[in-house]
């Protein structure tokens, strides 16, 4: 066995996230187009007799991350464990870098890092789709977080197919000071649209077609996100927000996934800098990071 892992598990974003009605199992139908960001949580594991977890925030507020067994890490090292039938503990420390509760899918990227990790350490060889199977278990993000890169999500989100992809995009990422639930979200969509017949989910018109063939400008006027509405019913400065980077010459601006994380599409680089530039004092923190990056991989 290995001393000790640590795996990058980075951010995730929805290019487009299109919500169905509401399943007898209280989750929504998806169709979503995925993308893993260059900005990364890491999760270090070492062997324990027990199973521990410190989480230390480099930039971002963890006082609402749990550190019992109830943290999504932990129980990804305890679901992967059982799956294997070994008794194995760790000792897990997680460094935040993705907002919690901001829609960027920061604890599902941790609970596809501990699955990562821990596999590594125990040098258990899981195949990949045991992987992606356990990961479906542990929540609607977690597969995509494995697999990283650009994707289509079909199903509640668990279902993951990689997506054409041509080239890499720089996104400008509004941090808010506190979280939204994405529980309370997705019950908002649903008040928002009581008494009228909601669509099946699409992806747009035009968003596989721009990312073929790396088209930005393209891509920033086919980006969509269901959830906005009830995100900025919910958080109404953000609305503002959104259209501040859209007058200031981002190709397409949003909320991402449940948010209130807010993404800004740049030309390049540079682009994004001057974005960012713009949009200081409208958001308390504000962050570049490319796309689309790998899913949760091992770097020590
Ligand atoms: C908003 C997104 O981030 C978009 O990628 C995801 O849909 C949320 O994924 P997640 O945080 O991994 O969600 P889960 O942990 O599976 O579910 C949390 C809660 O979100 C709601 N939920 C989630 C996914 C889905 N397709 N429909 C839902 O209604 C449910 O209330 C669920 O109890
Ligand atoms: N490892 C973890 N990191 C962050 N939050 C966690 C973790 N494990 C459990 N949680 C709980 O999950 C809640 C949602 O956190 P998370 O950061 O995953 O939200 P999110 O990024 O909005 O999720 P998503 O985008 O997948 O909907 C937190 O408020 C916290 O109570």
């Amino acid at each position: 066995m290995r001393g000790r892992v640590t795996v990058a598990a980075p951010a995730k974003i929805n290019l487009s996230l299109g919500v169905g009605p509401a399943r007898d199992d209280g989750f929504h139908p998806l169709a979503t187009v995925y993308q893993a960001v260059g900005l990364y949580d890491e999760v270090t594991v070492r062997p324990a007799r027990e199973n521990s977890l410190t989480v230390h925030g480099d930039g971002v507020d963890v006082c609402d991350v749990p550190t019992d067994a109830t943290n999504l890490a932990l129980r990804a090292a305890a679901r992967l464990a059982a799956h294997h039938g070994v008794d194995e503990a760790v000792d897990m420390t997680v460094l935040k870098r993705i907002p919690v509760a901001g829609g960027m899918a920061g604890g599902s990227s941790d609970a596809a890092g501990a699955l990562v990790a821990c596999d590594a350490l125990w040098e258990t060889g899981t195949p990949q789709h045991e992987l992606m199977a356990l990961a479906a278990e542990l929540g609607s993000d977690v597969p995509f977080c494995l697999v990283g890169g650009t994707a289509v999500g079909t199903g509640r989100g668990e279902v993951v197919m990689p997506a054409m992809s041509r080239g890499s995009y720089w996104w400008v990422l509004a941090l808010a000071a506190e979280g939204l639930s994405t529980p309370d979200v997705f019950a908002e969509f649903d008040r928002l649209h009581a008494g009228s017949s909601v669509p099946e989910p699409e992806i747009p018109d035009g968003l596989m077609a721009a990312l073929r063939t790396g088209d930005v400008e393209q891509l920033g006027t086919a980006l969509s996100n269901d959830l906005q509405p009830a995100a900025f019913s919910l958080r109404p400065e953000l609305e503002d927000l959104v259209a501040l980077g859209l007058q200031g010459s981002a190709h397409g601006a949003l909320v991402s996934g449940s948010g209130p994380t807010c993404l800004f599409l740049a030309e390049d680089e540079t682009h994004a800098a001057t974005l960012r530039e713009l949009l200081v004092g409208s958001a308390p923190t504000l962050l570049l990071a490319p796309g689309p990056v790998p899913g949760a991989r091992v770097i020590r």
